[in-house]
């Protein structure tokens, strides 16, 4: 039988007047998997996100879930849930309310809805807190409510825009690993839209790269970090230098080349002068020209572990050779 979170989107396209947002994407999302899609403000993820959630129409194409087709069905009908960036808690309702909220619009009665809405609670580790407005919670406090609410309707996916862009850094952290593990827990498939690296890789299952409306590449977070397909994502995932030898470009981890004082025997080593050094606790990181290269081309970034660097500190200025295993070069579609 089809796990009914697993979805599909076919050949879906939304243009807005004569513009495309989203441009023909064609994705498949397993069942009970963590989805992020990725990509920089305005490639399309929004509103992927909410075509999916039936808040946006779909100009052209279908998407299913669970083997149904759901793109003609209102948001309530889907099986979806989504939570906003904004939380949009009712500010005149108690946090029980504010959670119990959509099935008091089902009809459920009053005990039902309030134990129902106290479970969620119990399990966003928020219990404690039924009686307050939302105005008496702190900004973490008030995205588990908004979770809970969302989760209240039983979704079969559940849909997260930005969803830890509002947190501060430390909370963000604590917020991530408790997303991850409410859907381990749940067995459902979370859909998550960020523009952030760090939070696709280390929350995602599966991540889909998006540039200008289109897919560039989807994969595990190691294929999509060790084996960028484009050169977009060699640059957007960042760790990589995009360098051409002539017939295509290629992208090498700035972690895998190696600096050498002098040209190496036998090697090919390129010539490169270091432009500029910085500090960032465990490595040093060492921006280069290629000696050989065009002025204004751009720079190479090396990165040298802290140990490593101090024991031959490199200067500004000072001519080096670097190279890498052939296997380290990955070549790109373009
Ligand atoms: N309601 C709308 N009407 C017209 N154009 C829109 C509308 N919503 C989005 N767009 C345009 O569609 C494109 C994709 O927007 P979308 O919000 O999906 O991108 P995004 O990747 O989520 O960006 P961000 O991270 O900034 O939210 C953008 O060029 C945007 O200006």
């Amino acid at each position: 039988m089809m796990d009914k979170s697993a979805a599909e989107l076919i050949s879906v396209t939304k243009s807005y007047g004569q513009s495309i947002a989203v441009d023909e994407i064609s994705l498949k999302i397993p069942g009970a998997s963590y989805t992020c899609l990725l990509g920089p403000s305005g490639c399309g993820k929004s509103s992927t996100l909410r075509m999916i959630a039936g808040h946006e129409t779909v100009s052209r194409g279908d998407i299913l879930l669970g083997g149904k087709n759901i793109t003609d069905l209102p948001p309530a009908g889907r099986g979806t849930a989504m939570m906003f960036q904004n939380y949009a808690l009712f500010p005149h309702l108690s946090v029980a309310d504010n959670v119990a909220f959509s099935l008091k619009m089902k009809g459920v009665d009053k005990a039902a809805r309030l134990a129902e809405s106290m479970k969620l609670l119990e399990l966003v580790d928020m219990a404690g807190f039924a009686g307050r407005l939302p105005a008496q919670l702190s900004g973490g406090q008030q995205q588990r409510v908004a979770l809970a609410r969302a989760l209240i309707t039983n979704p079969s996916i559940l849909l997260l825009d930005e969803p830890l862009s509002a947190l501060d850094p430390f909370l963000r952290l604590r917020m991530r690993s408790e997303l991850k593990r409410l859907q381990r827990e749940l067995g459902i498939s979370f859909i998550h839209v960020t523009h952030s690296q760090d939070e696709a890789l280390s929350l995602a299952d599966q991540i889909i790269v998006m540039n200008k409306g289109r897919i560039e590449q989807v994969g595990n977070a190691q294929d999509v970090f060790n084996r960028p397909e484009t050169q977009f994502v060699a640059q957007f995932m960042g760790g990589h230098n995009v360098m051409s030898d002539g017939q295509s470009h290629l992208a090498i981890r700035s972690d895998k080349i190696k600096v050498a004082r002098t040209k190496p025997k036998g090697a090919a080593g390129l010539k490169a002068v270091v432009r500029e050094i910085e500090y960032l606790g465990t490595t040093f990181s060492v921006a280069l020209n290629d000696a050989a290269g065009v002025e204004g081309s751009n720079p190479i970034s090396v990165t040298i572990p802290d140990a490593l660097f101090s024991q031959e500190p490199l200067e500004i200025g000072q001519t080096v050779f670097l190279n890498w295993k052939p296997d380290d070069a990955h070549r790109l579609a373009n």
